[in-house]
């Protein structure tokens, strides 16, 4: 870390721009044994695309979850576009959505059904238009009046997409949005991503295991290791740091402890 990096990560909530989408302050989470997620501070700016990195049990999920107010921290606070999450979710819940391959939609469903409910449920205006834009834009039509059940894994990631995008959300939490696609149909997604960004002025906050995919698509990455922050910047200015050509050498020396390039030689 820099030391303009941990001048930011003492910052406490009050002093951060209020414009943030997403503020994160001192936050832990605590399973019986398990801290899941150990006092982690960190702002979000809106418009931006920020990628959480992090081996598996890092603690993303966990975070994204207390974001999202689905999971109660055990101390520390989080606002969302301006609101004490969960206290006043009921005021943002409407302006933000989530999608996690690993949330399956109700099976015996068709597509435009499940779409319908979750439109519904966002109270979603000219809901039948939106289905038929979103199903254009994501490539759906084919199986649009198919049970969900019955897709195929790359094709329940795009109906998991369309559904994460039904209400036009200003804030998108994506767990994995790419797990199961061919690499072109992955790609296209992360094109679409960036132009509903562009579009929208939407703030995207994404864990990911794909680092090329975060190298593409985000202006900042956050790594995550046991519950902590380990580093936090953009990708160029990381990858520097470590002196390394990608996100995925970075990645390694963060997961095999080599905290910089001059371990690194002490490892070799
Ligand atoms: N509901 C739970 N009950 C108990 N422990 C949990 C629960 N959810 C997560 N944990 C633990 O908290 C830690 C962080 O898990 P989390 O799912 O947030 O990590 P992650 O970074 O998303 O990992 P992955 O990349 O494997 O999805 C792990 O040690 C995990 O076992």
């Amino acid at each position: 870390m820099t030391e303009n990096d941990k001048a930011s990560s003492r910052l406490t909530v009050a002093d951060r721009t209020p414009s943030a989408a997403i503020e994160v302050d001192h936050l832990v989470k605590d399973y019986k044994q398990t801290r899941a997620v150990d006092g982690i501070s960190f702002s979000i700016a809106r418009g931006s695309i920020t990628g959480l990195l992090g081996g598996n049990g890092a603690g993303k999920t966990t975070t994204i979850a207390m974001i999202m107010g689905l999971v109660l921290p055990t101390s520390g606070r989080v606002r969302v576009l301006g609101h004490r999450m969960p206290e006043e979710s009921a005021d943002v819940l409407g302006r933000m959505n989530f999608e996690s391959p690993y949330v399956d939609m109700p099976m015996r469903l068709t597509v435009r059904q499940n779409l319908t409910i979750f439109g519904k449920l966002y109270a979603v205006k000219d809901l039948t238009a939106r289905i038929a834009q979103l199903a254009g834009d994501l490539d759906l039509n084919e199986f649009l009046d198919r049970a969900n059940g019955k897709l195929s894994a790359g094709q329940k990631t795009r109906v998991a997409l369309a559904k994460a995008l039904i209400n036009q959300p200003e804030l998108l939490l994506l767990d994995e949005p790419t797990a199961s696609l061919d690499p072109d149909t992955a790609d296209w997604v992360r094109a679409h991503l960036e132009a509903y960004r562009k579009a929208h002025n939407a703030t995207i906050l994404l864990a990911s295991h794909n680092m090329l995919e975060v190298e593409r698509l985000c202006d900042r990455v956050i790594i995550m290791k046991r519950g902590r922050i380990e580093d936090d910047d953009t990708p160029d200015a990381i990858m520097a740091r470590y002196n390394r050509a990608t996100l995925e050498e970075v990645f390694l020396d963060v997961a095999r402890g080599r905290s910089n390039g001059a371990a690194r030689e002490v490892v070799r």
